[in-house]
This record gives structure tokens, C-alpha cells and sequence, in this order.
């Protein structure tokens, strides 16, 4: 049986801080919530929706710091002290990857309220979480419903924005892996679960130009496309239709590089780098990284070129049973230095 679970609403538009509280009730979730919010995020806008809750919930709350397995264990112990019947979690990826795993472990419902549109985890039904240097996508349960609050959202500095493209442009190598893995390997293919994530790269490119402008539209463009992406991870039951050997890369990075920039930063290199593998027009794809203003080689990364380099010859080791491009040996140091070299990633 190939189960799907999907968001039951999804909001996108302006002052929704204070609209939670009809969603909550619209889908009967229950008088106890916890909220989750980062030390920023509580800021930004946690601390509002916690107080619009208060009117008609009985509302707990937990600072969540980072998406390791400790703070969902964390997040798990307040759910059962607390007796809470639902979670929301107001914050970028890692808080909404907690909510999203702590709250699948506890069997109860969760709302994702993003503050950033970096990412493609707004909707999706797993969890990636960071443990002992490297990350494991964890399968969970997608959010009843969304909120995306555009004027949230667009306080964000611009580069999460484009961070969002990097994420999204990212399916297009990701998907090319799919296929090779289900050509070389047999593994599940869904041709449903491929076309939607494509049609978010694809949207990316073409609307570039909006998308750099960082405006309302923008942010709106951004997030539906994010929303598609997770959604797509929903129907194929893994992250596959979004994450490939670009991913691996990137979390190769977070593994080894002292500061690494944003997860949707790094991808989007990784993928200017693996669609160069695939033999693509990867070219394209660094222009409209370029047009959006998200980075396109190490320096503008903030990382080491010989890390960049390193995490290359690595990324194959990383999630070994996700076959890729990189094949089952990866890259040898001196290939792995010709493709940054020939990208200009390096
Ligand atoms: N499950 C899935 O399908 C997917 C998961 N991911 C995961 O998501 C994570 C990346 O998410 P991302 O959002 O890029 O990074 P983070 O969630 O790690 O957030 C990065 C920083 O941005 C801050 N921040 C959040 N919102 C705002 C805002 N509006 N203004 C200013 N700062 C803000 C956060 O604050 P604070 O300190 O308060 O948290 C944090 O310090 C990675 O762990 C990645 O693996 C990515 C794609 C898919
Ligand atoms: O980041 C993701 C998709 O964009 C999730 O992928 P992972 O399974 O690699 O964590
Ligand atoms: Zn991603």
C-alpha cells in the first residue's frame, strides 16, 4: 500500500497571525497546544501567535535551538507533560522539522507556520534532522495545515528567499538521480511525484526576475512553489523527488565546514556542480541562481574552496543507500576539483 498524507488547509496571504486560532477550531484540534519557536522566530512572530492563541487555547511553549534528535526528544517530553493535543511550529526548517518529528512520535497533529520561504520542508511529511555531523531524513507526517503569513515572511533578510530558489532548482538534479536510481536500480519511480517537484524548478526559473524584486509577489511565487515541492515528497513517501546528490553535498558541507550557509544556499551550488555530472544545461542553472542572488561558488558561500572540494569527495557516503550520480564510489579528488574548477564554483 503507497500511503499519501497531505495538509488538510493551506493558507497563504497577510496578517494570519491572529488566524490560527480559526484553523485550530475549523479542524477540531483540541483545547491543549504547545507552541515551538526559535530564539529569532519567537520574536518575530511566535510571541504574537502564542498571545492570539491564549484567547481560546491553553498554550505551553518551548525555544527550540536546532533540528537534532535531542530537542525532538526535548519537544516529545513537553508534549506528554503537558498533555498537549496539537503542536505549532512558528520558525524556519529546523523548527518546523522538530514539530514535525516530535509531533508524529506523540500521534498528535501540527501546524507549520514559516517565517522564512528557504526551504521545501513548509509542507513536506519528513523530518531532516541533525545528528552527529551528518543528517537523516526521517519519514513523519506533513502538517494539517499551513500558514504562510507573506508579511512574516517578507521581514526575512532576501537572501532566505533565494536560499528558497536554491532549494526548489535543486529538483531538477534531484529528479535526474530518481530516474538513474530506478534505471540502475529498480527503485520506486513516481511519475506524478517527479512532474510537480520539476514544475517548481521550472516555475523558479522562469519567474527569476519577480522573484529578485523581493515584493509580496515574490514571496507568494516562492512559497507556493516550496509548498509544491513538499507536497511532491508527500506522494512519491520520501524526499526523493527533492534531494539528490546535490543534497548530499550540502549536508556533507554542514557536516565539515565551520560556518556553513543556509541548507537552500549550498544546494543550489551542489547543483550547478551534479548538473554538470548529468551532462545538463547546468549553465542555466547558475544564471538563475545569478538573476536571484543566490550564491554560485565558495567564495560567495563563505566557504573554504578545499572544503567545497572535500565535501564533494565525501557526499556519497552520506546517505549510501540513495543512489545517485555520484555513484556508489563518488567523486576522486582530482574529478571532484575539475567539476567546482569547470563551474566556476571554485
Ligand atoms: N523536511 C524537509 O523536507 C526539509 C527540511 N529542510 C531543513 O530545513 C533546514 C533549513 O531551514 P532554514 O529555514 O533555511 O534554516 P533554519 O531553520 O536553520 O533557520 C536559520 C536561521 O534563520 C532564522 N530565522 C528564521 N526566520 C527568520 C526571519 N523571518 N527573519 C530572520 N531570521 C529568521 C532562524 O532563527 P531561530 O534561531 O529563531 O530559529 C535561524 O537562526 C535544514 O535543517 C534543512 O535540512 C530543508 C528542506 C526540506
Ligand atoms: O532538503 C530536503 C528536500 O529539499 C530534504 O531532503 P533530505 O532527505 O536530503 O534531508
Ligand atoms: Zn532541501
Amino acid at each position: 500500500m503507497h500511503l499519501m498524507q497531505l495538509p488538510r488547509e493551506v493558507l497563504l496571504g497577510e496578517n494570519l497571525k491572529g488566524e490560527v486560532v480559526n484553523v485550530a477550531k475549523r479542524l477540531g484540534l483540541g483545547e491543549k497546544a504547545l507552541i515551538l519557536y526559535g530564539p529569532r522566530t519567537k520574536e518575530i512572530a511566535g510571541r504574537e501567535v502564542e498571545r492570539n492563541l491564549q484567547e481560546s487555547f491553553d498554550v505551553s511553549a518551548l525555544t527550540v535551538k536546532a533540528a537534532t534528535t535531542g530537542e525532538v526528544e526535548r519537544a516529545l517530553a513537553k508534549i506528554r507533560d503537558e498533555g498537549a493535543d496539537w503542536l505549532i511550529a512558528v520558525g524556519g526548517g529546523s523548527i518546523i522539522d522538530v514539530a514535525k518529528l516530535a509531533s508524529f512520535k506523540a500521534g498528535v497533529p501540527f501546524i507549520s507556520f514559516p517565517t522564512t520561504a528557504s526551504h521545501d520542508g513548509i509542507a513536506s511529511a519528513n523530518a531532516s534532522i541533525k545528528d552527529l555531523g551528518s543528517k537523516t531524513s526521517v519519514k513523519a507526517v506533513p502538517p494539517v495545515a499551513v500558514i504562510a503569513d507573506v508579511e512574516v515572511i517578507k521581514t526575512a533578510p532576501y537572501r532566505y528567499l533565494a536560499a528558497g530558489v536554491g532549494d526548489m532548482i535543486s529538483n531538477l538534479t534531484a529528479v535526474k538521480d530518481w530516474r538513474l536510481a530506478h534505471r540502475i536500480k529498480g527503485e520506486y519511480y513516481s511519475e506524478y511525484a517527479a512532474s510537480l517537484s520539476l514544475m517548481s524548478a521550472k516555475m523558479v526559473i522562469k519567474n527569476a526576475d519577480i522573484i529578485r524584486l523581493g515584493n509580496e509577489e515574490s514571496v507568494r511565487k516562492v512559497v507556493k512553489g516550496l509548498i509544491s515541492s513538499g507536497v511532491a515528497m508527500s506522494i512519491a513517501g520520501s524526499s526523493r523527488p527533492a534531494s539528490g546528490a546535490e543534497h548530499l553535498f550540502s549536508h556533507a558541507l554542514d557536516a565539515i565546514a565551520p560556518k556553513p550557509a543556509l541548507h537552500g544556499e549550498q544546494v543550489g551550488v551542489g547543483t550547478i556542480i551534479m548538473a554538470y555530472l548529468h551532462g545538463l544545461k547546468w549553465e542555466r542553472i547558475r544564471e538563475t541562481l545569478k538573476r536571484v542572488g543566490a550564491p554560485t561558488n565558495a567564495y560567495e558561500l563563505g566557504i573554504e574552496p578545499d572544503i567545497i572540494v572535500e565535501a564533494l569527495t565525501i557526499a556519497h557516503t552520506i546517505r549510501p543507500e540513495r543512489y545517485t550520480i555520484l555513484g556508489r564510489d563518488g567523486l576522486t579528488r582530482e574529478a571532484a576539483e575539475n567539476a567546482a574548477k569547470i563551474t566556476g564554483v571554485i
